[in-house]
């Protein structure tokens, strides 16, 4: 086949896709329009998880995909592809499916509770997430819906506050143990712990100074403690400086001669600033 015979291929593919993917959305919102009239059939048991988002669901969906999918796309590519698809069905929810007061507590991912707060008013509290940059962190759900907070106290007053729908904080680390400001927060809170996702950590040394110049280290105490061996073995003379967050790092890194970050990958386009070192985490994750 020419090249223009190919791209008119390609073209009438394209044009399957979109009609596909408008109907698969329409289908997504009868969903939702379902689970709330399970729900406000005043009977929450026949719909114990009228939430938009549902993990489990999610799943097996992409658990199917992995076993329909016959290649060229790779697995992860197309997990990708079809968590942005379903995520994008939440930006056209007319309005988000009652919560349900009977949800198991998992970790991880929050939601305002049932027993909000009286200021939060609901459409507030259940306000679609705008999509901003796709360069953002912690992108469990998909990229672009995420913002990027500076600290994850700021993530419990933003769900808390209905800023957005739902915010991640870490929440226990394998190597380095709990995240204690989690916890802390997590007592008071009338959020609702509504999924929970593991994570693999990887850490990179960033800096603009060469290897041998770095005499401070910026990081969050987590990323210095799952980088400690590391650090101790090629920088043991370098100040270790904790700060709030890997962000916050990168940033003053990034305007200080011979100091260095560790932080993730996505702060050396960000920040400015160089890679000097990938994966220096001392626990090496499967993920
Ligand atoms: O199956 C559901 O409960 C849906 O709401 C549909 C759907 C989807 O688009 O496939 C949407 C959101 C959920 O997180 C999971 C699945």
């Amino acid at each position: 086949m020419d090249l223009s015979a190919l791209r008119q291929k390609i073209d009438s593919l394209d044009t399957t896709l979109v009609n596909l993917l408008n109907e698969r959305a329409r289908v997504s919102l009868d969903v939702g329009a379902a689970k709330k009239a399970a729900a406000s059939a005043s009977d929450v048991q026949k719909d114990p998880d009228p939430h938009v988002y549902i993990p489990t669901r999610e799943k097996q969906i992409y658990e199917k995909l992995k076993r329909l999918n016959k290649g060229p796309l790779n697995q992860d590519s197309l997990q990708a592809i079809f968590r942005e698809v379903i995520v994008f069905t939440y930006l056209v929810y007319p309005s988000a499916p009652p919560r349900s007061s009977t949800h198991p507590l998992l970790r991880s991912c929050l939601h305002p509770s049932p027993c909000k707060k009286k200021s939060q008013s609901p459409t507030s509290a259940r306000r679609a997430p705008t999509p901003t940059s796709a360069r953002t962190t912690g992108s469990v759900i998909a990229s672009h819906m995420f913002r990027r907070s500076g600290s994850k106290v700021y993530v419990f007053d933003a769900v808390e506050r209905g800023r957005t729908t739902y915010g991640i904080v870490p929440f226990e680390n394998s190597s380095y143990g709990s995240v204690v400001v989690t916890l802390d927060r997590l007592i008071d809170t009338e959020l609702r712990i509504r999924a929970e996702a593991y994570l693999g950590v990887h850490h990179t040394l960033m800096s603009n100074s060469p290897l041998d110049a770095i005499k401070k280290v910026y990081s969050h105490p987590q990323a210095l403690g799952q980088c400690k061996r590391y650090l101790d073995t090629h920088h043991p003379v370098a100040e270790r400086i904790p700060v709030t967050s890997t962000s916050a790092a990168a940033e003053l890194a990034a305007r200080e001669t011979g100091a260095a970050a560790i932080c993730s990958l996505v702060c050396a386009e960000l920040y400015g600033l160089n890679v000097r070192e990938q994966n220096i985490e001392d626990v090496k994750s499967e993920f």
